[in-house]
């Protein structure tokens, strides 16, 4: 596991940008896997303003989200549908065609979950995948004591996060009590995993995360044990590192 600790959320942002580009840069067709959520809003603003300024393309590119709401329409404001619109794929050009988020909204869900666990398998192996951190240490949206050997599954949030998540809601009652997600067996296939963390908040699941046991307690410590893993995190969710 490879750490980088840096100052802030911005730098924070600017240091995952710049591997992303350059996996884009390397290989023009990689798979990406994306994440939503506070943390990766910074590293999105600075790939598009990379693809203003410079041009990087992601025309060839295709993306796997980790996780969508169950129950929320599409054009819901927190839909992560609406949420990967807003943040990045409205401002770059990749075809629609190319990239993929579970819908939360199909009739069969389970049906939905072995659609889309088929997707990332036919797409081969995810190249990088960005991954954010709950306080409670969740990964996607597997919460502890979700299987390590999981795939793509409906899950039934914790009340803390979707207390955490209740900031974008007019109240909690609105937060879904369901989310379908990458399970964590699918997502410790990818090739490389960059995990993002910024804020006291997540001081106890990255401590967890680095020095921790490995357990389903806390789904992020299984990236111990992952080949190619690096931690992006900033001086406040390292301060209990030291
Ligand atoms: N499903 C998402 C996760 O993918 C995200 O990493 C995490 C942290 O969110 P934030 O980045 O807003 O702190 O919680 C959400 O519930």
């Amino acid at each position: 596991m490879k750490i980088i600790v840096v100052e802030d959320y911005n730098e924070m942002s600017k240091k995952a940008a710049e591997i992303l580009i350059k996996k884009v840069q390397e290989k023009p067709n990689a798979v990406l896997g994306l994440a939503t959520g506070s943390t990766p809003v910074g590293l999105y603003k600075e790939l598009i303003e990379d693809n203003q300024k410079n041009g990087t393309s992601y025309k060839d590119i295709h993306t796997v989200n980790l996780d969508e709401y169950i129950g929320l329409p599409k054009e819901d404001k927190n839909s992560y549908y609406t949420f990967m619109r807003e943040n990045l794929f409205n401002q770059l050009t990749i075809p629609e065609e190319h990239t993929n988020i579970p819908n939360g909204n199909n009739q069969d869900l389970l049906e939905e979950c072995d659609r889309y666990e088929k997707i990332i398998d036919a797409l081969g192996q995810v190249d990088l995948q960005i991954l954010g951190i709950g306080s409670n240490g969740h990964i996607g949206f597997n919460e502890p004591g979700s299987s390590f050997t999981g795939q793509t599954h409906i899950i039934d949030l914790k009340e803390s996060t979707r207390q955490a998540n209740a900031r974008f809601f007019e109240s909690i009652d609105e937060v879904p009590k369901q989310a379908i997600t990458m399970g964590i067996g699918t997502i410790m296939k990818s090739k490389e995993i960059l995990l993002l963390a910024s804020g006291t908040a997540k001081a106890e699941a990255i401590r967890g995360t680095i020095h921790g046991e490995v357990t389903e307690d806390l789904p992020a410590s299984i990236l111990q044990t992952h080949p190619n893993v690096t931690l992006i995190v900033d001086k406040e969710a390292y301060s209990l590192c030291e």
